[in-house]
Order: C-alpha cells, then structure tokens, then sequence
C-alpha cells in the first residue's frame, strides 16, 4: 500500500476510444485500491453512460465518479452521437481528434468546480490521455500537475511519437531508418508506417493536431505508461529516453482474473463485460462450451480490436485460410472496410458456403463444429484464458497484446493502424512471440499465407517455429505475472512510487 494521503482529487480524462476507456477504468481501479484518493473520470455524455453502467455493474468501480463534459459532436462535422472511434473510418476520426480540443473549457469548469468545492484546494492532478496535450496547461491554470498516461506499451509509443515528432517520413529513399530515442540496432522499415504518416509532412490535418498534442505532454509532470520494466526493458528506455521525464511503468492493468495464477479454463462472467456499457455478440459459455470441445493449444482466435476491419476480399482469403488450416477457430467479424462497421454482417462477404461448411457438426464422423463466428464483440478475456485458445490472430492492439500474452497465447500479427506495427515489430524481434502475417488493413493477403502463419504458430511440425513461440510467450506470460505480484512486483512498486510522489510537494 501507498503511503497515506490527504484523500485529494485525481481528474482522469481519457481519449474517446474503447481501447483507451478500457485501461483508464483500471488504471482508477487500480489507484483506488492503493490509495485515499478520490478519483473522477471526466468524459463526453456518451461516453460517460457507458463507464457508469459498467461501473454500477462492478463492485470495485463503484466508488469512481463520472463527470460528462459537453460535447456537440454536429458542431464538429460528426454525427450526433459519434463520440468514441468505434466503428468509426478513418476520416471521421480526424474530426473526431479536433472535436476532442472543446473539451478544454468543460475540464476548466469541472477542475474550478471541484476546486471550489474542496475549499480552494485544486485537485491532486489530472492524468490524461496522451492525445489530450492541453491537459497540461489546464493543470498549470490551476496550480496542479498533470501526468500523461499512455495506454499504448513503451516501445509502441516511444516509435508513434517519435516519428510524429522527427517528421517527414515522405519520399523516403531507403527502406530502413533509425528512430531517435531507439538504439541503431532498433532499424524500422517503411512498411511499418500507416499512410498517414509516410504521407505526413507536418502541415497534413493530421500532423496539425497530434504534433502540438505531443509537445505539449512533454510539459507534463510525468508519464504512467501500461507496461512493465521486465516486459518492455527496451521500449521503458526509449520512452524515457524520448520525453524526459520520470516514467511510471504500471501495467499491465488486466483484470486480476486474467493475470492470477490460475490454469482452470473454466468461465468467469465477471470479467467478460468488457466494453463500455455494450453488449457481447454471444454469451461467454457457448465461447467456453466451443473451446472444451477442442483439445488445448489447438483454437486459433481471431479479432481485430474494437475499430478495426479488413477489405471484402482479405476477408474471403482470411475465411479460406482458415478452412485450409484444418484448425479450429473462433472469429469475431465485423463488416468489411467500406461499410457501416456497425451494420449486419452479409454472406456475399464470405467464401460461398463457408459458414454452414465450418460450422456443421458431422454426428455421423463425430466431427465436431470446426468454426465459432461471433458477430461485433466477443468475450475476448474468457476466450484467451482457456488452455484450447492456441494462437491469436490480432491486430496487435495494445490491450490485446498483453491479455494475449498474459495467457502465453503466442500471436500471428496483422497490424492495421497507430502503433500496432511497432507492436507486432517488438513482439517478433525482442520478444520472439509473434509471426507476422501481414502490414496494414489493405495488404493483400492469400489464404496460403494465412494458413502458414496458422501452421507456423499453432503447428508441431519439426524445424517449425510453434514450440519455440509458445515457449517464448509462456517466458512473457511469467514477466506479466511477476511484475504485478503484491509486495515485489516492479509495477505495484512504480504505482506505490507514483502515489508516494503525487503526495510529495
Ligand atoms: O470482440 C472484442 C473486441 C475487443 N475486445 C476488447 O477491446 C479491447 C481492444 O483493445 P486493443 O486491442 O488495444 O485494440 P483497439 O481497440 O484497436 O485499441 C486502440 O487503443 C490501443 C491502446 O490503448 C492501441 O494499442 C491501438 O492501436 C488502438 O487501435 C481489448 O481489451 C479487448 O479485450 C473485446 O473484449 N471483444
């Protein structure tokens, strides 16, 4: 436990995405249980019914409070309603980054609000997200810090901001470049960069928001960071490397459930509620009832995160690719770039006859159902934590990453936007727990590249790279788990020192 406090404010104000809602909950979870603190998360009205109906539906959210901040996403140029990426296309989310910087006079009001409410007494600090930069001169307008905190790892982050930072990327020469803040060893190639930045020259609509946002963190207080030292010990030098300031290696903030010492595949619904106030495509038992079906390490899941899809036809390639590995899989689908994420799925998108084909049960052979799809969003802890799940194909989102990992499920990378690529690159060269099926979520991918990746990781062929994945995330899945161990862990000790330091004048 952290030393005692005076029971100040903490303010929490999180980027408008589920990636980013998900690991603010815990990380005010996680400071609550150490500390006196009162802690309110700050966010639009949409937003903020969401974190509420999860919060009342959790015992160890109940204490947090929720503040909405107004938001007019039609003065913006978005849909009413549109205040968080999910099933969101890329150009609306621009929009929705500039709409975000309204935001600034409803935190004022809520910060002098509360100050005045306590007596004069601002709150402790605000904790932001790193897209919310002027967070940092809001704390200063009110004589408290600011910390920025990162959702994304260390080296994930250390790369996105660096690059955004030492731009242009455009009419790069040689494939190979040096990252500032990364050792020469570290090489990055140009296919790891999204469009949007190869195609950045510093006055694009994108570089025009997130570089200032950028800048701006580094006049933080510090940075809190949803890794460990043991995990990332390359990525946690670079970040300190690149901002200068001290940096909080906290994570990973999972859901205790998942990280414990604890090998029973059995179900838990208390962890499978994961997305803010929304409901899953299908309940966690029959995902449970699929996975004892099938014989452990042998299911391969398959999930892109909480905004992203592929095209129509990496689509068909992907459902043929599965269909030829012979393995069983549990897929969640969302509709193909190009149409509404949210909409119902169609079977002109799928190979003819590939779900009735995948998910027949043969009583006759005793063949069991090869294939569970679930539409929209599935209970992706329940499905990770069971011995059946044996490799998973991701996006390499960072949550992802390190629910995968948390489990030893070793991962066949397809990064599609933001860090991913940096993740997928870290995974595959320092950590040895990821084989990389494709770059970007246009990349042409053949159901025979799918298929090798399947092979390659979840196979037992001699000479083949399964064994050796599997041992290496088991390596990462003890790094996790010792880090957050009570009383030694270097995450509970950095949270402890993080505390100890927001009570330090
Ligand atoms: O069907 C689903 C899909 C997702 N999830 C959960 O949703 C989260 C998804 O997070 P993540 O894997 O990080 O993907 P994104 O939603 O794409 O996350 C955004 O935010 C991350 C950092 O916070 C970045 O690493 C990513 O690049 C960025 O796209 C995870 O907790 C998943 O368990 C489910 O529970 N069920």
């Amino acid at each position: 436990m952290a030393p005692s406090d005076d029971g100040g404010h903490i303010v929490m104000l999180p980027f408008m995405a589920h990636g980013h809602l998900i690991p603010f909950l815990a990380l005010a979870r996680r400071i609550q249980r150490r500390s006196r603190f009162t802690i309110t998360i700050a966010s639009t009205p949409v937003n903020v019914r969401r974190l509420r109906s999860t919060a009342m539906a959790d015992p160890t959210l109940r204490a947090i409070n929720f503040a909405e901040l107004a938001f007019d996403p039609s003065a913006h140029g978005l849909p009413s309603n549109t205040e968080n990426t999910e099933n969101m296309p890329l150009t609306q989310m621009v929009d929705l980054c500039y709409a975000s910087l309204s935001l600034r006079a409803p935190l004022e009001s809520l910060v002098a609000n509360i100050t005045c409410r306590e007596d004069g007494r601002p709150p402790v600090c605000i904790i932001s997200d790193i897209f919310f930069g002027w967070a940092a001169d809001v704390a200063k307008a009110f004589g408290t810090r600011n910390y920025t905190f990162t959702t994304c790892g260390a080296y994930g982050t250390s790369a996105y901001v660096s690059m955004w930072l030492h731009l242009p990327h455009r009419g790069m020469e040689s494939g190979k470049f040096i990252v500032p803040a990364f050792p020469e060893r570290c090489l990055f190639d140009k296919s790891h960069l999204v469009a949007m930045i190869r195609e950045a020259d510093g006055d694009d609509v994108w570089s025009r928001f997130l570089r200032p946002q950028f800048e701006l963190t580094l006049n933080s207080s510090g940075w809190l960071c949803n890794t460990s030292e043991e995990f990332e010990p390359l990525g946690a030098a670079a970040l300190r490397n690149l901002v200068k300031l001290p940096v909080w290696t906290i994570g990973p903030l999972l859901p205790d459930a998942i990280v414990r010492n604890d090998d029973s595949s059995g179900s838990s619904t208390s962890i499978s509620e994961h997305r803010p106030g929304k409901p899953l495509g299908i309940a966690p038992e029959r995902c449970v009832e699929f996975l004892d079906e099938h014989p452990p390490g042998s299911v391969v899941y398959v999930c892109f995160g909480s905004q992203n899809t592929i095209t129509e036809s990496n689509m068909k390639e992907l459902a043929a690719g599965l269909e030829a590995s012979e393995r069983p899989f549990i897929w969640v689908m969302r509709p193909p770039l190009g149409f509404d994420m949210g909409s119902e799925m169609r079977d002109e998108w799928l190979p003819p006859g590939f779900e009735k084909r995948v998910t027949r049960v043969d009583e006759k052979k005793k063949k069991k159902k090869r294939g569970l799809l679930v539409r929209d969003w599935a209970p992706q802890l329940e499905i990770l934590r069971h011995s059946s799940t044996g490799a998973f194909l991701s996006h390499c989102g960072w949550n992802s990453t390190l629910e995968s990992l948390s489990q030893g499920v070793p991962i066949i990378g397809w990064p599609m936007a933001g860090e991913q690529a940096y993740n997928a690159k870290m995974m595959a060269e320092e950590m040895g727990v990821c084989v990389e099926l494709a770059r970007g979520a246009a990349a042409e991918v053949s159901r025979e590249e799918v298929r090798r990746a399947i092979e390659a990781a979840v196979g037992d062929a001699e000479g083949g790279k399964g064994k050796e994945l599997r041992e290496r995330a088991m390596e990462a899945r003890e790094k996790i788990r010792k880090a957050v161990t009570e009383g030694e862990g270097s995450s509970v000790k950095a949270m402890d020192e993080f505390l100890r330091n927001l009570v330090t004048p």
